[in-house]
Order: C-alpha cells, then sequence, then structure tokens
C-alpha cells in the first residue's frame, strides 16, 4: 500500500532526517516506527501525505507517487492523528469529527450523521458530541482524534505519537480500543512511536530507525525480539526482550494433563467446575487462589502464574471457565525455548536480519515468513 523506494530528506538548515529509506508498509497492516528522538521517524510519516516533500526518492500510496497528486487532496485522503489529539478547540465534537467530510462537500447533515456513528465507534457517549475538546479527558480527546481521522473513512491512517499524552492505564486502554477498531476496518496504518511495548503490542511490522534517519532493521515484533540485527536494536528493545517475546506467543500449543489428585497440594473448583485455590492438605487455611488462564492468554502470563503457584502448574480453563488441565513449568519452558527458535528460524543466520530492507543475497527483497501465533490480538 505504502512504499518508500530511496527516500533521501534534507532540510534547508542541512539537517538529514531520513536517509535512503527504502520500505515497504503492506495493506491492512500496522507499520510501527521506533527510535530515540530525532531519527526521523515524523519526517517519514509526514513525507507519506505530503506535509513534508522529500528531496529524493519516490513514496506511492496505492501505486500512486504522491508527489504527482494535489497536496491537499491527498491528505484529505489520508487519515491522520497526532498527540494531544489536535482539535479545534472553538468547534464542538461532532463538528471536529465532521471536519473532513464537511471539506469533501458532504453536506452538513451526512457529515454530522456520520460524525455521531463515529463517536459510538471509538467508544463514546453520543452526549459527548455536543461537548467542546476541553470539556473532555486527555483519553476522550484522543478517541475524537481517532474519529476524526476514520470519518471520510480513509485506507490509510497515519498516527504519530497519538497516545504519549495519556497516563498508563488510559494508554492501554486506547491501544486496546485501536486493536478492536483495526480488526473491523482493517486500514492500513502507520504508527510512530518511543514506546517499544507499545510498538510490540500494536504493530504488524515495526522500523527501528537511528539517529541519522538511517533504518536498521524492519521485522514482524517476534523477528525482532528473537533476533535484534545489532546492539542498537538489542539496547532499543531492552533487557527484558526474552520476556517481551514470551508476551507475543500463547498458551494454545502448550500441553496440559489432568489436574493432580492424592499429593500435597489439590486443585479447588467450584460447583461450576472453575479452579478456584490450590488447598494443602493441611487444610483450608492454607488455600493459595488460582487465577486460571485460557489458550489466548500469554507465556508471559503462564510463566507468572506458574511461579505463583505452590505446585508450579498453571489451572488451564475453557471459554466457560470450566477446567481443562494443567500445565507444567517446564512444559512453558519448552514452548518459551521454541518461540525463540521460531523467531530466529524466520530471520536466518546471522547478518541477514535486515535482508526485509537491504533484500538478500542477490540483492533482491527477501520475503519473511509470517511469525508465530501471537497473543498481541487478545486484549
Ligand atoms: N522543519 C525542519 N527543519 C529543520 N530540521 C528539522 C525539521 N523538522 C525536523 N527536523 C530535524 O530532522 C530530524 C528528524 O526529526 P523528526 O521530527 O522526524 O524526528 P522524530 O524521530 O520524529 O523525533 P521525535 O521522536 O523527537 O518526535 C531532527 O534532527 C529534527 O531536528
Amino acid at each position: 500500500m505504502i512504499q518508500f523506494d530511496t527516500v533521501h530528506k534534507r532540510f534547508p538548515n542541512g539537517t538529514t532526517a531520513v536517509d535512503d529509506l527504502t520500505l515497504e508498509m503492506p495493506e491492512g497492516g500496522v507499520t510501527v516506527l521506533v527510535g530515540s528522538s530525532g531519527c526521523g521517524k515524523t519526517t517519514t510519516l509526514r513525507m507519506i501525505n505530503r506535509m513534508v516533500d522529500p528531496t529524493s526518492g519516490t513514496i506511492r500510496v496505492g501505486g500512486k507517487d504522491v508527489l504527482e497528486q494535489d497536496a491537499a487532496e491527498l491528505r484529505r485522503s489520508i487519515g491522520y492523528v497526532i498527540q494531544q489529539s489536535g482539535l479545534f478547540p472553538h468547534r464542538t465534537v461532532l463538528d471536529n469529527i465532521a471536519t473532513v467530510p464537511l471539506l469533501l462537500g458532504w453536506g452538513r447533515k451526512k457529515a454530522r450523521a456520520r460524525a455521531a456513528e463515529l463517536l459510538d465507534t471509538v467508544g463514546l457517549a453520543a452526549d459527548a458530541g455536543k461537548r467542546y475538546p476541553h470539556q473532555l479527558s486527555g483519553g476522550q480527546q484522543q478517541r475524537v482524534g481517532v474519529a476524526r481521522a476514520l470519518a471520510a473513512d480513509p485506507p490509510v491512517l497515519l498516527m504519530d505519537e497519538p497516545f504519549g499524552a495519556v497516563d498508563p492505564v488510559v494508554r492501554t486502554q486506547l491501544q486496546d480500543e485501536l486493536l478492536r477498531l483495526q480488526r473491523e476496518l482493517n486500514k492500513t496504518i502507520v504508527f510512530v512511536t518511543h514506546d517499544i511495548d507499545e510498538a510490540v503490542r500494536l504493530g504488524d511490522r515495526i522500523a527501528v530507525f537511528r539517529t541519522g534517519g538511517h533504518l536498521v532493521q524492519c521485522a514482524s515484533p517476534a523477528e525482532l525480539l528473537a533476533r535484534p540485527a545489532d546492539d542498537f536494536v538489542a539496547d532499543f528493545l531492552g533487557a527484558e526482550r526474552g520476556l517481551k517475546l514470551l508476551s507475543l506467543t500463547t498458551l494454545a500449543e502448550v500441553p496440559q494433563a489432568p489436574a493432580p489428585e492424592g499429593g500435597a497440594w489439590t486443585l479447588r473448583l467450584d460447583s461450576a467446575g472453575a479452579p478456584v485455590a490450590w488447598r494443602h492438605k493441611d487444610g483450608a487455611a492454607t488455600d493459595v487462589p488460582v487465577r486460571p488462564l485460557r489458550d489466548t492468554d500469554s507465556l508471559l502470563a503462564a510463566l507468572n502464574e506458574s511461579l505463583s503457584a505452590p505446585t508450579g502448574l498453571v489451572a488451564r480453563v475453557d471459554e466457560t471457565g470450566s477446567l481443562t488441565g494443567v500445565t507444567s513449568r517446564e512444559d512453558i519452558h519448552d514452548r518459551a525455548g521454541a518461540a525463540h527458535e521460531r523467531g530466529r528460524a524466520v530471520c536466518g543466520p546471522v547478518g541477514t536480519a535486515r535482508a526485509t530492507q537491504d533484500g538478500g543475497p542477490d540483492g533482491e527483497p527477501t520475503e519473511t515468513t509470517p511469525a508465530p501465533a501471537t497473543a498481541k490480538r487478545t486484549t
């Protein structure tokens, strides 16, 4: 959907913001641009809708060179969400959302009806539409910003640190909402963030930039975590890289066995068959509460639960909450090792990890295998 071909951006003051960027952002996927401050993420994003024009190279959206399109028209056809929402303070929420449809000549009634529909889509009550932006919380304003970007149903959405100004709890809620919306709308999203956890959670592909506008690596979250291209990427991913990889892999394929009987600890169930606690043979006073897990939960959650359980066993349940079996810490470890190996396998031997952007040994772009089943789409 979006292709950068040897794109270079040098500002008139001599700063090179983007250096020789070749990158594809697939249709219907979320491509996250990450990297330290000043590494060219925003400039890259803004070249897509011509808020900044490249010095050289070509950018195509849907196969068409952006420089051959009218800049204002292009901008109206691409959704754009920024930090602090960027809403017009003197317009009501409904009128803010209706901005692009009105510019496109939809007529007031149709534009407002669409805006009202979008309020619901982004999880806001209808009465929020009559308020002004300052009468909403930061998180609600960001939802309005997303609704405004979606108003004309653009195929492409550019999001520049959209959740950077809200607290961690609201940020997680907004990420959940975006994942839910994306499952329904299937937009091509380019998302800029400083936060690697946000990138891992939201991205189908993550592009890591280094100061000077260099793309260092572009890969799926699992590949990136299992096989960072160099020390810079590894440092950026952080010391908990292995745990982050576990957060991407589900429990689904980990074996389970019947709950143990007759040992020191027994798993207590309620009348509906849902696990409640581990009870020692000495009696109820020793009960240790259980947090049962489903197939869609992550290996990280499973490891955490197994470390908290006196038996090291994780209680597994079906969609109704009934016990299906237990899983041992050893089986979780085995699966964790396999997840790491799979992440390595898709990247090939040392030195080829940059293949997705640099091309393979023949200079041809190299395809990457789909990442293992992941937990990120479950909220
Ligand atoms: N209009 C401009 N004129 C001159 N230099 C600019 C301009 N806009 C950006 N730059 C410079 O280009 C480089 C890349 O900036 P950019 O905003 O793209 O980085 P970023 O990775 O998005 O940073 P941040 O994460 O801090 O927002 C920086 O050195 C910045 O100072």
